[in-house]
Parts: structure tokens; C-alpha cells; sequence
């Protein structure tokens, strides 16, 4: 019986993926050999011994440690592009709520209602202060053009809004699916110099924190406005703060308040719903658990964030699923201690993704503990698992 631990709430159709003959799931398992998460911050989390995955149902990995998990030899998967249709509708009402203000007019509108104003005579009068300018024929930047980038650069299209995408990574299968009317920024002041809404869709990691800043803001045109459905840390409050106050960012649409940002002025606090819907937490907590489950059952790694995609058919009695570091001689050394006591490969696939490696072997008779152990006690090797068939 596997123990899974749930650390936020997960959709129950990703838990009915999870076979109750097979795992033990609930908020308060110990020794937990998997855990399933969405936001809740796992860095001062404390891994108990039999933790070997963690799934992250959502994109975004920046509330798990990486390199803790990877020395740990703990696979880390997340779910591409599960939710990239809820955030890119949202993007489409951040954009216009960045544009026509429908949050201050909606909450002066329940003003005057309160005040006892007869409200069908007061909004004619009153509503000239909301007004807005149109998306289209606007200027678009997005810089990230990954699952959720893409589809908002393409629906931009759709808005009537000339839209230039940011992205030096890139993919083949990002490439294929964006519209040819979204045109490409070979860097970022093309977008910071010309564009009248911008909106992030990248990672947050040491390289991205803190890219919207005083120097890039400085760079934007006047009444920019600014979209950040991706992570917080990705624009620094106090900068942004002060070109709210001096008008030259006209709207800061944020996924991820704070009780500084609120205090600035045209600032518009979404409490992080862009993967809020129940498709999209259906469709994270499914991928979720498929990928835990098959790591746990077949040592198989799908998306995984830490770990090579590595994806074997069975064809043996046991198979030794090793993490292992990305250094010369461990293969060696691995099928040495199965030479050296007679067991005989079947198959063996190796895929590296960085500094870690992982290798998986099917042997055709049973495989015992003190040769798992061997292979444990080889220096770079970071987890050693023993499956049987
Ligand atoms: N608000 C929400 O609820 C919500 C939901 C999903 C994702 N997110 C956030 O959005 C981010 C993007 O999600 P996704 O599903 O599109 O991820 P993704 O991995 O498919 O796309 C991210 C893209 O950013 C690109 N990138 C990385 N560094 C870059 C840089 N310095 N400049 C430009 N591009 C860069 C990558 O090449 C990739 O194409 C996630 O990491 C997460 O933080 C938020
Ligand atoms: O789980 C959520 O609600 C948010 C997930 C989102 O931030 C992500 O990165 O996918």
C-alpha cells in the first residue's frame, strides 16, 4: 500500500485515480511515499524517509525545493499545460479589467446605491470617470511563449491587438501551435519600448525574480498596463508602486496580492484564480496522480521537473529503478554488482536531464536486498529502488 499525503485540496477526480486497494491517501498520512500539492509551501517542509515523488497538480514548481528533492533522489512532476485555458481566459478579463474600469465603476455604482442616490439617474452622470481605451489595435507583448503565453498571444490576435511574443527557450511544440499573426521579440525592450499592455507568463527562478523592475519600467511607453498572472515575485512591489503613483504604469493587474501592492494606486487584486476553474483543477489533479501512480507502480517519469522523462515497458521479474548523479562510471558500476551475482539484464534504459540521472533496469530473476544495497552504496547514487512484476 503506497501513502499518499495531500498538502492542499486536491480534485477527487484526481483521486479516484489513485486505486484504494493500491494507496492510502489523506491530509494526514505519515512517512508518506508520495505527496500531492498544488500552492502550499513545501521549503521548510521535512522529507520523511519513504518520500519518493512529490506532484505538483499546477504549473508553476517554485513552492517546492528542487535541489532538496533532487539530492534526495525525490522526482518532482508538475502538469504542463493542464491549466493553460482557465489562466488564458483569465488573461482575457485581466487585460480588459486593466482597460475599462469595470472594478472602480462597479464598486461606485453600489456607492451611490448606499448613499441612497437613486442609481438609474446618477450612473449617466457619473460614468464618464470609467472610461476605458479598447484592446484592439493595441500593442500586446507576452513575454513567455509557453503553454499559457502561446495561447494568449493567439487569442489576442483574435481581439484585433498587434501582439509580439518573448521567449529565448522557446519549444518546437510552443512554435508550432502560435499563430503566424503573433510576431517575434528577439529581446525585451522591443517589448518594453512598444507595448501598451504587457503581460508575464514565465517561471518565477532566480533568473526571472524581479524582472519588472524600475529599469524595465523605465523603458515602458506612458499608461502601460501590466498583467502578472504568473508569480508575484516576478515584478519588484516597490518599483511598481512608485510608476503607479507617477501614472507611468496605468494598471497593474496582479494574480498574487500583497498587503504592499494594495496599497497602490490602479491596482487590481486578484486572490490567484487563474487556475481556479473545475475543469482545470480536474484536469491538474488527474495528471497529477497518473504521473505519481506510475512512478510508484512502474518507476516510469513523466514530467517531471528534476528528473529525464524516462518511460519503460516491463520485461523482466524486478526492476531496479536508481537516481543517480550524471557522472561517468555509475552505469558501470551498477551492472557490475548484477554481473558479479549473476543477474541477468533484460533491458535497461539510462536518460540523464542536467547534474542527475536515472536508470532503470529489468532483470530476469528476482533481484535481493543486499544487492539493492550494493548499488545504494555507490558513490552518486541518490535512490535505489526495487520494483517486482
Ligand atoms: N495564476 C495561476 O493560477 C497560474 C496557473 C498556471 C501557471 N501559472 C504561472 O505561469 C507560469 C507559466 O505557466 P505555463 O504553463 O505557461 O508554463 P510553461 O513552462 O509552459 O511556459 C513557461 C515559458 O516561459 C519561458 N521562459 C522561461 N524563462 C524565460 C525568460 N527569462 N524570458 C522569457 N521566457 C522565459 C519558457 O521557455 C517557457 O516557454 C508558471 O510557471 C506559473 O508560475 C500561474
Ligand atoms: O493550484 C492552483 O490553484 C494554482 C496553480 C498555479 O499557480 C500553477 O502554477 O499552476
Amino acid at each position: 500500500m503506497f501513502r499518499i499525503k495531500t498538502l492542499n485540496k486536491i480534485s477527487p477526480a484526481g483521486l479516484s485515480v489513485l486505486d484504494q486497494t493500491r494507496f492510502s491517501v489523506s491530509g494526514d498520512v505519515e512517512n508518506e511515499d508520495g505527496i500531492l500539492v498544488r500552492s502550499a509551501d513545501m521549503h521548510e517542509y521535512p522529507f520523511p524517509d519513504a518520500l519518493r515523488c512529490i506532484a505538483r497538480a499546477g504549473a508553476g514548481t517554485n513552492n517546492i525545493p528542487i535541489d532538496r528533492c533532487s539530492e534526495a533522489g525525490v522526482v518532482v512532476f508538475n502538469t504542463p499545460g493542464a491549466n493553460a485555458n482557465a489562466v488564458k481566459e483569465l488573461a482575457v478579463c485581466a487585460l480588459l479589467l486593466s482597460s475599462r474600469n469595470v472594478v472602480g465603476g462597479s464598486a461606485w455604482v453600489r456607492e451611490q446605491a448606499g448613499a441612497g442616490a437613486d442609481v438609474e439617474k446618477v450612473v449617466e452622470k457619473g460614468k464618464s470617470q470609467f472610461v476605458g481605451p479598447e484592446l484592439s489595435g493595441k500593442m500586446l507583448g507576452v513575454i513567455g511563449l509557453g503553454a499559457i503565453g502561446v495561447q494568449v498571444a493567439n487569442i489576442a490576435t483574435k481581439l484585433g491587438m498587434t501582439v509580439f511574443g518573448y521567449d529565448p527557450f522557446l519549444s518546437v511544440d510552443a512554435a508550432l501551435s502560435l499563430s503566424r499573426l503573433v510576431h517575434r521579440a528577439m529581446d525585451l525592450e522591443t517589448i518594453y519600448k512598444n507595448c501598451d499592455y504587457i503581460t508575464i507568463h514565465v517561471p518565477q527562478t532566480s533568473e526571472t525574480r524581479g524582472m519588472i523592475n524600475e529599469d524595465s519600467i523605465h523603458m515602458m511607453k506612458g499608461n502601460v498596463r501590466i498583467i502578472n498572472l504568473a508569480r508575484g515575485g516576478l515584478v519588484n512591489d516597490d518599483d511598481m508602486l512608485a510608476a503607479l503613483e507617477c501614472g507611468k504604469v496605468a494598471a497593474y493587474v496582479t494574480d498574487f496580492p500583497n498587503n504592499k501592492i494594495l496599497q497602490g494606486k490602479n491596482v487590481i487584486p486578484i486572490p490567484h484564480l487563474g487556475a481556479s476553474t473545475p475543469e482545470s483543477e480536474e484536469n491538474c489533479a488527474v495528471m497529477a496522480a497518473q504521473q505519481m501512480r506510475d512512478y510508484l507502480e512502474n518507476g516510469n517519469i513523466k514530467n517531471s521537473v528534476n528528473l529525464p522523462t524516462l518511460v519503460q515497458e516491463w520485461s523482466g521479474i524486478s526492476r531496479l529503478c536508481v537516481i543517480h548523479r550524471n557522472t561517468p562510471g555509475i552505469i558501470a558500476q551498477i551492472t557490475g554488482v548484477l554481473s558479479k551475482d549473476g543477474v541477468n539484464v533484460e533491458n535497461m534504459t539510462n536518460k540523464s536531464k542536467k547534474d542527475y540521472a536515472y536508470t532503470v533496469v529489468d532483470v530476469g530473476s528476482r533481484v535481493s536486498d543486499s544487492v539493492a544495497n550494493e548499488i545504494r552504496a555507490i558513490d552518486g547514487v541518490l535512490r535505489v529502488r526495487l520494483l517486482n512484476h
